[in-house]
């Protein structure tokens, strides 16, 4: 890829929070400088893209595989060989990047640890900075944390175990759409990406190559081959950069857009030198057949609860993902259920439990090489199931050659029905998760779910398309969609899911964003009437956090 080198000035950066001299030094803001000025062009470029894709799917097209790439898929090739320190993933615990969660996670038990600068994390500026220093001291081994006293009691003190016992860190930075506001280069907002990807390898890069850990990375997002060889060229650069030997920076990718599960391959392939595997981020998945498929009515789907992983499209984007990295020497990841324990009920504690063991079951019975927890207390449950039916590190020996998986299956309209219980389910979830965000807290428990970016970017996008079909009554055929108890959905039912919805929250317990709830309500309600579905709800929530 050829460089994009403009003259530009030093780095301005707009905020100022605590242990920020720490991370943004001149060296590593000259650092930064470099990848901005190198790479952005090249994102902004692969987002007009994105946008230009989308045009043809809101027309009437469906995705589709490429047919300039024939080559790629059909052609043998592997990818390089997996370092030791990434053999055996069974289980790989992620969450925020505090230094509770960093401490805890790190010491879990887990073979890894991604820690999400992504799906899990509010990106306050306060946040981002927090979790560049957590990453320091778990690299070195030095991070401690004190909780803050409660009831005159002294707060509980975190410390790492021995790296020995520690879980394997991989970073996951924000993704391609997201800008870092608070950094600007004549003006312009810096890439997110290249800002928390870019100052993890200048701080931490050359000590975990040291250990031969690393530094491993968890890419989000992405929608095509090219947006991965944009990745691949960034490590290239980083690499050159720091003197490091070309390849040692590891990626996984995960296919969580239903554009890039048509370019499984294509991704492998622009990564190959670096690559260790794929992951099925399903919920981002879920929301991205949404978003992708917006516009097509035979494609709406039934409502959140009903979304599983046995439904067709679904199946078979997993399957397909295990057949294709096996094929090319790559790891298959699963994926995360959302049950987390429920500490209150113990029938209902029982019930999660299930869920999760039956999810982690398909995971590895269908051919995965590991899974994902969102809690600590579900590691021994997602071990033990992958031990019973997986004794060697992993099963790339899998081949999965019965799966023959074709763009209709990928597509295929799923059976349902959205009840109105579902449709305000989703809209307290927005309203909560939303709230929660902006108060800078990316990960909450809301009715003893995970809820994250991804999961309550379902709940938001499906409102919205639901809402939409009513939305253009000119339009040739366009009639509202219906509950299952044929009420329409349409801005009415909306307003009276959200019309009592203040009171009753205000009524229950401390939760975190309580004080935000006005604002997220009248940010869903811009998401929800806006004529066009917006690219992601972080997109402009992000504008109203510090
Ligand atoms: C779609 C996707 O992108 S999935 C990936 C992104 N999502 C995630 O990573 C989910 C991460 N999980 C979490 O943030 C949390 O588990 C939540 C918010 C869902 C629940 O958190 P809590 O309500 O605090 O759980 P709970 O009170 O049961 O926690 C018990 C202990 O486990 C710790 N813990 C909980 N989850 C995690 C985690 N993922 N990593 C490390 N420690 C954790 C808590 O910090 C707490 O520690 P303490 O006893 O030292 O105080
Ligand atoms: O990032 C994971 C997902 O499911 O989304
Ligand atoms: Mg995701």
């Amino acid at each position: 890829m050829s460089a994009v080198l403009k003259p530009h000035d030093d780095l301005e950066i707009t905020a100022r929070t605590e242990g920020q001299d720490r991370v943004l030094t001149p060296e590593a803001q000259s650092f930064l400088l470099g990848l901005h000025c190198r790479f952005d062009g090249q994102r902004q470029m692969r987002l007009k893209a994105r946008a230009a894709r989308q045009a043809r799917f809101d027309a009437g097209a469906l995705p589709d595989f490429r047919t300039d790439t024939a080559d790629i898929r059909a052609s043998d090739w592997r990818v390089a060989p997996i370092p030791a320190a990434l053999a055996d993933r069974r289980v790989e615990i992620t969450g925020p990047v505090d230094p509770k969660m960093v401490i805890n996670a790190l010491n879990s038990g887990a073979q890894c640890y991604m820690a999400d600068f992504e799906d899990s994390t509010s990106p306050t500026w306060a946040n981002v900075i927090e979790g560049q220093l957590a990453m320091q001291g778990a690299v070195v081994g030095t991070l401690e944390f004190t909780a803050p006293a409660l009831n005159g009691k002294p707060g509980k003190h975190y410390a790492l175990k021995p790296e020995a016992e520690r879980a394997v860190l991989i970073v996951r930075p924000r993704g391609w759409h997201l800008d870092e506001k608070h950094v600007l280069v004549d003006g312009e907002r810096m890439s997110a990406s290249l800002f928390d990807l870019g100052l993890f390898a200048f701080h931490n890069a050359k000590t975990l190559a040291a250990k031969d850990r690393g530094p491993y990375f968890y890419l989000p997002k992405l929608q095509s081959m090219e947006e991965a060889a944009l990745w691949n060229a960034v490590m290239d650069h980083i690499e050159t950069e720091l003197g490091l030997p070309n390849g040692q920076m590891k990626a996984t990718v995960l296919i969580e857009t239903l554009p890039a599960a048509f370019e499984m391959d294509e991704i492998l392939h622009a990564l190959k030198s670096r690559i260790v595997g794929l992951n099925c981020g399903r919920w981002d998945y879920i929301f991205s057949y949404i978003k992708t498929l917006r516009a097509h009515r035979d494609r709406v789907l039934p409502e959140r609860g009903q979304v599983t992983m046995t439904q067709p499209f679904l199946k078979a984007y997993s399957e397909l993902l295990i057949k294709t990295c096996h094929r090319r020497g790559a790891h298959a990841m699963g994926g995360m259920a959302a049950q987390i324990p429920i500490s209150v009920d113990s029938q209902a504690n029982e019930q999660a439990l299930a869920r999760v063991r039956a999810d982690k079951l398909r995971e590895v019975t269908a051919g995965h090489d590991g899974t994902w927890v969102a809690h600590p207390a579900l590691i021994p449950l997602a071990r033990e199931i992958f031990d019973s039916h997986m004794p060697q590190a992993n099963q790339q020996a899998v081949s999965r050659d019965d799966v023959d998986v074709t763009a209709a299956d990928l597509l295929k309209p799923s059976r349902g029905t959205v009840t109105a219980k579902g449709f305000e389910g989703n809209v307290e979830v927005c309203v909560r998760y939303l709230a929660a965000w902006l108060d800078g807290n990316g990960c909450v428990p809301i009715h003893w779910l995970m809820e994250d970016a991804a999961t309550a970017e379902i709940a938001r996008a499906q409102l919205w398309q639901w809402l939409h079909f009513d939305a253009d009554p000119e339009r040739e055929g366009r009639q509202p969609l219906h509950l299952d108890d044929g009420t329409p959905m349409d801005f009415a039912l909306l307003e009276r899911a959200l019309i009592g919805l203040p009171s009753r929250l205000a009524a229950e317990g401390d939760f975190p964003g309580k004080t935000r709830v006005p604002e997220a309500i009248q940010l869903l309600v811009e998401l929800t009437r806006s004529d066009t579905l917006a690219e992601f709800l972080t997109l402009p929530a992000y504008e109203r956090i510090d």
